[in-house]
Formats: C-alpha cells, sequence, structure tokens
C-alpha cells in the first residue's frame, strides 16, 4: 500500500482524533524518518550530497554569488538527495518540452483531446473573456526606475521558448495586454517590479511567463529531502478562490514544459495538498496562512525560491496578512531580496504596501498600468435623475434593456442613491 506525507498526516489526524483540517503544528513526531519515498525506493544510498548551487538562468537574470539555502537548511531532519544531471525539478523529467517518462501523465488543462490540432487555427480566434483589449491599447502606462528594459508588441519579440510560446498560442492570447507588454521584459531581464494594474488585465500571465520561462532555463538543482520539497517560485495570493485561479492558468502556461505547478490553500483538507506537494513542485501558489502552516510543519522549503510574486497585496494586508507575509520572506529560510527576484503587485499603494515595497523589492522598476486610485477610461459613468416614485420602474427598464441588446462584453452595475431626507 502506498504511504506518503499525506497519508501520514491523515493517518496521524485520524489517531489523534483531531478534525482539524489545518492539523497539529510544529515538529514531525520521530519515528517517520524511516519512510522511504516512492522517488527513493530501488536506489542505491546516496552519496554524501554536494553542497547546493544554483546555475543562473539564462534569461537576463544574473542574480549570481548565492550559493543555495543556508547550511542549517530546513530538512525535517532527514537526509537530502540533491539534483542529478538529468534530475530537473520536482521529479518531472524533462523541461524541454518533452513529457515525462515513466510518470504519471500530465493532465491537458486546455480540456480537449487534440490541443496539437487546436493550436494551427489558435491564432484565429481571440479568446472571448469579455474583456475590452482594444481598449487596453490607449490606457496610460507609466515607468519609473533605473534603466527600464523596453516595452515589446508582440509575443514573438520575447524569447520565452518554444513550449511556453505554444501555451499562449492555446491560450489564443494574440497580442500582449499593457502590463504584459511591460511587465514581461522588465521580469526577464531579472529586475524586481511593483506594478499597479487593473484587475483583469492579464496580470497573471505577467508574472507566470517569466517566472515558467526562467525556471525552464535556469537547470536549477533542486535538494529533496524525505519529507520536505524546495519549490523554486513563489505565489502569494490572498485568497482560495485567486490561488485556485491562478494554479488553473499557471498550468495551461506551463503546460508540457516539465514545470510542475502546486497550490495550497486554507479551508480544505491539508492531505491532499501534502499529496500533490510530494510529487514535486516547482511554483507553489499558495495563500499566506496555509504556506505558514505548511513551513511550521517543515514540508516546504523556501531555501531555494528564485522567483517571488506578490499578487494583490494591498488585499493581503487589508485581510491581515501582513505578520504571516513577513515571516514567509523575512523570517524563514528565503533567498534575501537582491538575491531571489520579486514581483509586486497592488492596486493601490497605501504607506503599509510602499514599506512591503522598500522591504521585499531590490532597485525595483515602478510600473503603473492605468491611472492609480482613479476610475477608468474603460467606464462610462451616466447619470440619470428620476422621481422617487419612478426608481423602480426606470431600473427595471434598464435591466430589461440590457437584456433585450446582451452586454456586448460589457458590464453593467447600476448604483441607486436618494437625497438627503432618505431614498
Ligand atoms: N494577452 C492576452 N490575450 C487574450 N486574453 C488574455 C491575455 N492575457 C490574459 N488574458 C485573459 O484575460 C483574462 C483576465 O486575465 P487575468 O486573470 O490574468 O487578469 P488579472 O489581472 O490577473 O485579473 P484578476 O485580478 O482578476 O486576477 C483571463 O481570462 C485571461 O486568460
Amino acid at each position: 500500500m502506498r504511504t506518503s506525507w499525506a497519508d501520514a498526516v491523515a493517518a496521524e489526524n485520524a489517531a489523534s482524533g483531531s478534525s482539524n483540517i489545518n492539523g497539529p503544528r510544529g515538529a514531525p513526531r520521530p519515528g517517520r524518518s524511516s519512510y522511504m519515498p516512492p522517488h527513493l525506493r530501488n536506489r542505491p544510498p546516496a552519496l554524501d550530497p554536494p553542497a547546493p548551487s544554483y546555475s543562473s538562468p539564462t534569461s537576463g537574470n544574473d542574480r549570481l554569488g548565492y550559493s543555495g539555502p543556508p547550511s542549517g537548511l530546513r530538512s525535517g531532519g532527514s537526509r537530502l538527495d540533491y539534483g542529478h544531471q538529468g534530475y530537473v525539478g520536482g521529479g518531472w523529467s524533462s523541461r524541454g518540452g518533452g513529457r515525462d517518462i515513466g510518470r504519471e501523465r500530465e493532465v491537458n488543462p486546455f480540456g480537449n483531446n487534440d490541443v496539437d490540432n487546436e493550436t494551427e487555427h489558435a491564432f484565429d480566434e481571440q479568446e472571448n473573456t469579455g474583456i475590452n483589449f482594444d481598449a487596453y491599447e490607449d490606457i496610460p502606462v507609466e515607468t519609473s526606475g533605473e534603466n527600464v528594459p523596453p516595452p515589446v508588441n508582440t509575443f514573438a519579440e520575447i524569447d520565452l521558448g518554444e513550449a511556453l510560446n505554444l501555451n499562449i498560442r492555446r491560450c489564443k492570447y494574440v497580442k500582449p495586454t499593457p502590463v504584459q507588454r511591460h511587465a514581461i521584459p522588465i521580469s526577464l531581464a531579472g529586475r524586481d517590479l511593483m506594478v499597479s494594474a487593473q484587475t483583469g488585465s492579464g496580470k497573471t500571465a505577467a508574472f507566470c511567463f517569466p517566472i515558467i520561462s526562467g525556471i525552464m532555463r535556469g537547470k536549477f538543482a533542486q535538494p529533496r529531502g524525505y519529507r520536505t520539497v524546495y519549490p523554486l517560485a513563489l505565489i502569494l495570493s490572498p485568497t482560495r478562490e485567486l490561488s485556485m485561479q491562478i494554479h488553473e492558468e499557471a498550468k495551461k502556461f506551463s503546460y508540457q514544459t516539465g514545470v510542475k505547478v502546486v497550490v495550497a490553500y486554507g479551508g480544505a483538507p491539508i492531505s491532499q495538498q501534502l499529496r500533490e506537494l510530494e510529487r514535486g513542485v516547482d511554483i507553489l501558489v499558495a495563500t499566506p496562512g496555509r504556506l505558514v502552516d505548511l513551513l511550521e510543519r517543515a514540508k516546504v522549503s523556501l531555501g531555494m525560491i528564485r522567483y517571488l510574486a506578490l499578487d494583490e497585496a494591498d488585499r493581503m494586508l487589508d485581510m491581515g496578512f501582513e505578520p504571516q507575509i513577513r515571516k514567509i520572506v523575512e523570517q524563514m529560510d528565503m533567498p534575501p531580496r537582491g538575491v531571489r527576484q520579486t514581483l509586486l503587485f497592488s492596486a493601490t499603494f497605501p504607506k503599509e504596501i510602499q514599506r512591503l515595497a522598500s522591504d521585499f523589492l531590490s532597485n525595483y522598476i515602478f510600473l503603473a498600468i492605468g491611472r492609480v486610485g482613479s476610475s477608468t477610461d474603460l467606464i462610462v459613468q451616466r447619470v440619470e435623475f428620476v422621481h422617487e416614485s419612478d426608481k423602480r420602474s426606470l431600473l427595471m427598464d434598464l435591466l430589461h434593456a440590457q437584456k433585450a441588446n446582451g452586454v456586448h462584453g460589457k458590464q453593467a452595475d447600476f448604483g441607486i442613491c436618494g437625497n438627503k431626507e432618505g431614498s
């Protein structure tokens, strides 16, 4: 019977009668060190592991000189098995766009069985996202910082690698959105970045493409503890829903690249997430609370993190996650700023976010897409003055007209207000 950390956690919870989905915190119990994970079974005992080392990505990310996790590497007390030639990240055997041999078949995230034929027609039509991308063309963009890499106009101008380019076609992305045009070249140049962009502007691809491309080229040798995994990239997001959404997108972008994406969020049993992690992880998408839990259980080490992305940072602070975020970034084993590459996305920039940026980012570029803190050019506002007694019928008329005409990819919101005396 297959046993794993996840099974062990489930068994432990069952034995202790614990129904707490977060499970017990603290160090794993002694005795489980005899467990041999599947990937190490039937192998000769490992020789003394070499010191972990990074090879720099060839994508212009020149953060050299970091010699890997500190000597007090959190390994859950286990011996480490370092990556060998041919072993690349998280147990997936190829990052060259090939299929994994002898491993589970990668699920096609595009939901069709014939993705390659599909690709031929991918440029014929733009995915119907309900977003008016043409309107984005005129959106004002501001950048500040030293030596800002120039934006691109097409995906073809950026060398993201063949496998990723194929997935961009499969996603039916014809041209980059403004945030992608600016943020991708900046990230590929290895620079830290703080971005203000509207929701739905294509931020997910803006941070995923450079991360996936960097991992594909980086040939990072991840150490492997018996119980601990060492992701190369961490994407922090405020909610379970957003984490799931990023995970879904990232799986499409990384399909057949050999880069493995795993998601971990609170409010769901941890054992299934542990099982996924155990299969290997290059990019971990996580909510802060659940990640702290995994770090405290020594299931995840941040010692190999090369890319850190914080999505909707202002929302994370609004939700009270600052202590967890600071713990993750500053108090665990994550490489310091300047060594890792950090991308921070936030719709607003109150003092707390500015402090976070100055603590987490190094010599960064600030990129503002659209106007920060004001309503956008994409929204048309109309005010109708009506008599109190006509409010209801006007609203019904507007709703019916909307239904009859269709929304044509636009969304309509109605706000109703009254006067001082009452509404
Ligand atoms: N270049 C592109 N061409 C066509 N569609 C795109 C492009 N980039 C992103 N999209 C699509 O636009 C939609 C919104 O993108 P995305 O979710 O990345 O935006 P976001 O800024 O991260 O939004 P949110 O803040 O809601 O997470 C998605 O359906 C995505 O697949």
